[in-house]
């Protein structure tokens, strides 16, 4: 999202004159090397500690952050966690095809990166 600043602030030895129109680029943090080993591929290890256990990473930050980060990311984070718990009590997920034989590589798109199709099986439980 666009914002503009209100002041002068200074950000890395610039001015950066009042009405000045900013856009945070979340992609910079989002695909951090230094916070996400293998920014490009799917890994659940960017999200857990040695011994397995959750832990935080301050660049996931898909929801922005400061006074004007996303209204909704309480009722996002609630129907995602109500969603895939109600959908993986109810249903087993396998792939027909070997995981090593799936390619999750995004297709670049502009705004966003968008998955590749593939095939996934749902079985009720
Ligand atoms: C996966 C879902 C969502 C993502 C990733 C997301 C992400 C974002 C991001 C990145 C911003 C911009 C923050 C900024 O400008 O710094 C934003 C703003 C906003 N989002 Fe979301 N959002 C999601 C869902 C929702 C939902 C469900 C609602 C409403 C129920 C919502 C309401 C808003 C509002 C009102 C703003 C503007 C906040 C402001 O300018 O003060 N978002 N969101």
């Amino acid at each position: 999202m666009p914002h503009m600043v209100i002041r002068d602030p200074e950000f890395r030895g610039s001015i950066i004159p009042k009405g000045t129109v900013v856009f945070p680029v979340l992609y910079s943090a989002l695909f951090d090397p230094c916070y996400f080993a293998t920014p490009n591929t799917f890994n659940p290890d960017h999200f857990l500690d040695a011994s397995g256990v959750l832990k935080k990473n301050d660049a996931f930050i898909p929801f922005s952050v400061g006074k004007r980060s996303c209204l909704g990311e309480g009722i996002t984070r609630a129907e995602l966690f109500l969603f895939f718990t109600t959908f993986l009590q109810n249903f087993s997920v396998s792939s027909p095809m070997a995981p090593e034989d799936t390619d999750l590589t995004p297709q670049e798109s502009g705004m966003a990166k968008l998955p590749p199709v593939y095939q996934i099986r749902f079985l009720p439980r």
